[in-house]
């Protein structure tokens, strides 16, 4: 341990809601750079009442007030690397993406959150064409799961080679630049496998499935963890196998809390040791 009193880190910055259980959004994002030796700054999109059950209420940020807070972050500290969450509107998704543009932000992960396992509506359904026009195409990736690549392909997805035609459909129509269908969503043994393609390669990317039923904030954490891998220097395909091996790991240290679906947990580099 050397006896340093200040350092130099990455930071990365996390737009997202907030989730007073503390399993996905703001919450899982900070604990995820955290865990990376990445320094986590935030704005708040806005903040939903919420625990392993659902979502009891969500109240959103006004648009400003989500702008002055990534301003105040770049002004001052600089980011190396963005994520994109819970964006809730399409008068914030509006907001966040001429940020985006005025900012040249590059390093942007954007996770579309459209809907939680537990069924609860995260984005207004106007909202889905803001998101598709304005903010994907800027994206250095984006992260749909079952539910939302369906909705971005407007294709159903029931295979494997579903995800495939999804994701080659997303880069296509939508211009993301690269995606990574995500598999949580999907039957059995498909559950942990992610299609990744950026208009060039089409990678099956497989770690082992973990069986338990708490894994609330898997997306949040996967979609943070590949922006940390970004701030710290991997490139695209990189970071997302970094970021899925620490998803994989979260899942396998879930925590059994709540009455419902548990959070995944990001203490097993600490109770390795
Ligand atoms: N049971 C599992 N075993 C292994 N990996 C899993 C499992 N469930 C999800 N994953 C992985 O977790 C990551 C997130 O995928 P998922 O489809 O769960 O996202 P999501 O639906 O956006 O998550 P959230 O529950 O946070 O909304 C992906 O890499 C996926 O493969
Ligand atoms: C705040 C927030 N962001 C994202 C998700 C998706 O898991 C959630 N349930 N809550």
């Amino acid at each position: 341990m050397n006896s340093q009193t200040t350092s130099t880190v990455p930071v990365a910055l996390t737009i997202a809601g907030s989730d007073s259980g503390g399993g996905a959004g703001i919450q899982a994002d900070l604990r995820t750079f955290a865990f990376h030796c990445v320094h986590g700054t935030s704005a708040i999109t806005c903040v939903t009442a919420q625990n392993t059950l659902g979502v009891m209420r969500v109240d959103p940020i006004p648009p400003e007030a989500v702008v002055a807070q990534i301003r105040a972050v770049y002004e001052d500290i600089g980011v190396q690397a963005v994520k994109t969450g819970m964006l809730i509107n399409k008068e914030i998704i509006t907001a966040v993406a001429e940020q985006v543009e005025a900012l040249q932000i590059q390093n942007l992960v954007v996770d579309p959150v459209m809907v939680s396992r537990t069924g609860a509506q995260l984005l207004d359904n106007d909202a889905v064409n803001t998101l598709r026009h304005l903010l994907i195409p800027k994206a250095a990736i984006v992260t749909p799961n079952r539910y939302e690549a369906q909705i971005l392909s407007s294709l159903p997805i029931n295979s494997l080679d579903d995800m495939r035609a999804a994701a080659q459909m997303i880069h296509r129509n939508v211009r993301a630049k690269a995606v990574l269908v995500k598999g949580g969503g999907m039957q059995g043994n498909l559950r942990g496998v992610d299609i990744w393609f950026d208009g060039h390669k089409m990678e099956t990317l497989t770690t082992k499935h973990v069986e338990t039923k708490n894994s609330h904030g898997t997306g949040c954490t996967l979609s943070a963890a590949i922006a940390a891998h970004l701030a710290l220097g991997s490139d695209l395909i990189t970071a997302v196998r970094q970021a899925k091996e620490y998803v994989t790991s979260a899942l396998s240290y879930a925590l059994d809390i709540g009455k419902g679906q548990g959070p995944v947990g990001h203490f097993f580099p600490l109770l390795n040791k």
